[in-house]
């Protein structure tokens, strides 16, 4: 089960999240409270090994803004959190990860015409694109066929019912892992442990 910790904005929250066992870092560069810079993402983290990856999430970027972000922040991959095509998507050097927003069944429908390395799916955001700690309703992924990175409202508490429901490749969390907005280590341990045991 890879786990991805998103919306990290301090060299010890990154520092935690590699201690505890994330597969995949996450930083935002989008309209968000997490938003960071690239210049900042790269500063924090530096030293984090080769065999942890680091995505950059955007929303409906140009390709320009991905280029530079990737090359300063030193990007492994990209999540693109908008409504990106997948002309777009295959326009991209690193592998893309495509989030989708599940309102219902017919959602689902769109990931078929993207190939890119996983598809992502999410609660529809609120202010901002993501990051909302909503759920969906996992029934919907039943339907489905495409291997999903499931992302929305998990926590340490239901991420392994979240596993048990909708066997997802991978799952990722940023509000679940965090006390009055700010990353928690006790919660990013607890849910590394609690979803890599529930693999
Ligand atoms: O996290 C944000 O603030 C954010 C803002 C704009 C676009 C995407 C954003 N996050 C993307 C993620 O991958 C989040 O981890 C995902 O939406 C789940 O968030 P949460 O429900 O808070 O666990």
């Amino acid at each position: 089960m890879l786990v991805k910790i998103c919306g990290l904005m301090n060299k010890q929250d990154v520092t935690a999240a590699v201690d505890s066992g994330a597969d995949y870092l996450g930083f935002v560069f989008a309209d968000s409270k997490r938003r960071v810079t690239p210049e900042h993402a790269a500063r924090i983290s530096t030293g984090v090994p080769e065999h942890v990856l680091k995505v950059g999430v955007f929303v409906n970027p140009t390709k320009e803004e991905v280029e530079e972000t990737v090359r300063v922040a030193k990007l492994d991959l990209i999540q693109l959190h908008g409504e990106e095509s997948p002309k777009f998507c295959q326009a991209m050097q690193k592998p893309v990860i495509k989030a989708f927003s599940i309102r219902s069944d017919s959602d689902i429908n769109q990931f078929k015409a993207y190939d890119v390395k996983h598809i992502l799916t999410d609660a529809p955001g609120g202010k901002y694109r993501g990051g909302s700690g909503h759920t969906f309703d996992w029934t919907v992924l039943k339907g489905g066929s495409a291997e999903i990175f499931l992302a929305g409202g998990l926590t340490p508490e239901n991420v392994s019912a979240a596993i048990r429901e909708t066997s997802p490749i991978g799952v990722d969390v940023s509000s679940g892992v965090e006390t009055d907005g700010k990353k928690d280590h006790s919660k990013i341990h607890a849910f590394i442990k609690e979803a890599k045991r529930s693999y």
